[in-house]
């Protein structure tokens, strides 16, 4: 590759489908050898941004450009490739036949051993993939995107429907040859895959980038921290006292009250912890820093988790709410 331009540049992206406006504005700029996790809800419009890098689908407005040229021209090129959640794999091949084949089909190709062992499935190379796990059959259509040794990787939902060790070792697989310089775009539910395995995160919803950063920076734009105190055993009127003047704080963004507690969230707990202490009769404090689950629900206006999706991180199951998003 001889340019040096970035390797994915969306610039005012827009697509609709009829009535349906799957992505409305997207401006984004990922360089080289950063790993993208493309983060957001059902609908967000996930699938349609990677399917646009891809060149699957032209945009109604907008332009995309993937190492400075049209993204059919960098798959020809060998440039990008992609690894797709179903299809592509023939079951009664071995592992290492399926490779092969891909090869075939490429003018210049990297051995398949290579492929194999970047995958990290050099000890399938001889099983049919019929009778590979769904983690390892990803790690296939992993070495059959690495034939090309492409420049860019785009991955949608790769790791849907495996378990947690499925997902894990599939993630080394991808980060080990990350490390190497590849660009890596995925696209994800998983709020724990985007924060463990991407650099950088981009938070969609409803068609349009809400929050672009490190995990650490999305963290941060939902104001801070909880202080929580317990009221226990103090009077009623004190208590209520206590709120208001919390209420009236610069660095507090809220205060509720919850049986024996007052849980108060705001951009300074150091400060708020002194002022609770030194000046009121509170006591027990907790405080506890807010997690990128918080910051997904505040930036899609994410309301109707279920339990299960709450406790493990999983947000295919949700429903975005209408809500000014940015
Ligand atoms: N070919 C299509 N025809 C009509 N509507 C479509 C088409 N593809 C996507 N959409 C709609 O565009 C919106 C965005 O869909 P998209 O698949 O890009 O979202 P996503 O973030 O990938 O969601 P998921 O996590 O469910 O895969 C949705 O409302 C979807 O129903």
């Amino acid at each position: 590759m001889t340019n040096s331009r970035p390797a994915v540049e969306l610039r005012d992206l827009h697509k609709t489908f009829g009535a349906v406006q799957a992505v409305r504005g997207v401006d984004l700029t990922i360089q080289r050898g950063e790993v993208v996790a493309l983060l957001g809800p059902n609908g967000a419009g996930k699938t349609t941004t990677v399917d646009l890098m891809l060149g699957l689908g032209t945009p109604t407005e907008g332009s995309v450009e993937i190492f400075g040229m049209t993204p059919r021209r960098a798959v020809q090129h060998g440039l990008v490739s992609a690894v797709m959640q179903t299809g592509g794999l023939l079951k009664d091949l071995t592992v290492a036949e399926t490779v092969d084949l891909t090869a075939s089909l490429f003018s210049h190709s990297r051995p398949t051993r290579e492929c194999l062992e970047r995958a990290g499935i050099a000890d399938l190379a001889d099983r049919r993939v019929a009778k590979c796990s769904g983690g390892q059959q990803q790690r296939v259509r992993f070495a059959m995107a690495l034939v090309s040794d492409p420049a860019l990787v785009l991955l949608d939902e790769p790791t849907s429907g495996m378990d947690v060790e499925g997902r894990r070792s599939f993630w080394e697989a991808i980060h080990a040859d990350a490390d190497r310089g590849r660009t890596v775009v995925f696209a994800t539910h998983y709020l724990e895959e985007a924060d463990q395995f991407a650099d950088r995160v981009v938070l969609m919803s409803r068609g349009q980038i809400v929050a672009d950063g490190t995990t650490a920076h999305i963290k941060s734009l939902v104001s801070g921290s909880l202080v929580r105190a317990s009221v226990e055993g103090l009077p009623e009127a004190e208590v209520a006292a206590q709120v208001r003047a919390l209420g009236d704080r610069a660095d507090v963004s809220a205060v509720e009250r919850l049986g024996d507690h007052v849980v108060v969230t705001t951009s300074d707990s150091d400060a708020v912890a002194r002022h609770l202490l030194g000046t009121t009769a509170l006591h027990h404090l907790e405080i506890t820093n807010r997690g990128l689950e918080d910051a997904f629900l505040a930036l899609t206006g994410d309301t109707a988790r279920t339990g299960d999706a709450a406790q493990t991180g999983d947000i295919n199951e949700t429903t975005a709410t209408e809500g000014a998003l940015r």
